[in-house]
């Protein structure tokens, strides 16, 4: 085949050479991984075309190298969408608007989605929180010094303790076909040492429940 267009094939290694360029200033992932891809392009049309046979070996290695980079291209657009996600685990990511796609995939995995059968205590005021949990639909009563207070679906149950390693601050009661995701502490704070920036967004998530329920209460409110 004749590549030379007045330029020479050696012509597609500068063009690759450029995207690899650009590639190495991108500070963005994908940008990068998008431009390597197609620089990986050009070198395999190079290969194939330089000599008179195709270069193989080259053409193998810098072939797995680019499949690999694809692959991971495609693991980074599911991180950072929600294409892949059912209606339903899209609705529950709507609770969580400080984490990424990719963030909340994780903190959802390490999660048991839990439907109430029966009312169930899910923290008693003075004891060791066990679990965190999120109340995503039906209603839990709180039950602190004797005063009771509702909590609506969309909050954190169990966080505060978590959070301050303290026990539990009041009594939380699941209602009757309350729906809730729970984690267990132990194992939520492995997850959170091991992923720091999943540890940032939980941090930041917790704290906006907090000025949330806060914000209900009035000065001078019971303490729940
Ligand atoms: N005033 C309040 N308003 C809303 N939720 C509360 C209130 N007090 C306690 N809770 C929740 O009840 C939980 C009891 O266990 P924690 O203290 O770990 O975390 C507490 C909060 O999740």
């Amino acid at each position: 085949m004749d590549w030379t267009f007045g330029l020479g094939i050696g012509l597609l290694v500068w063009i690759a050479f450029v995207f690899d360029l650009f590639g190495f200033v991108a500070r963005d992932e994908l940008l990068l991984r998008g431009l390597m891809l197609v620089a990986s392009g050009f070198y395999l049309v190079y290969y194939f075309f330089v000599a008179g046979s195709p270069l193989w070996d080259a053409l193998a290695t810098n072939g797995a190298l680019a499949g690999v980079n694809l692959a991971m291209i495609f693991v980074v657009i599911a991180e950072r969408t929600t294409f892949t996600m059912s209606r339903e685990t899209r609705d529950i990511y709507a609770h969580f608007p400080l984490f990424t796609p990719g963030q909340f995939r994780r903190l959802l995995k390490a999660a048991e989605d839990v439907r109430m059968r029966a009312p169930r205590e899910v923290t008693r005021q003075g004891a060791p929180v066990e679990r965190v949990w999120f109340l995503l639909a039906g209603s839990a009563e709180i039950e602190k010094d004797g005063h009771r207070a509702r909590l609506d679906p969309g909050h954190f149950i169990g966080e505060m303790g978590f959070l301050s390693q303290r026990p539990a601050s009041a009594t939380v009661t699941l209602s009757l076909g309350a729906r809730a995701l729970a984690w267990d502490v132990a194992l939520l704070a492995r997850l959170l040492e091991r992923k720091p920036a999943l540890r940032v967004a939980l941090g930041a998530q917790f704290n906006l429940d907090l000025v949330e329920k806060l914000a209900r209460a009035r000065p001078g409110d019971a303490p729940v």
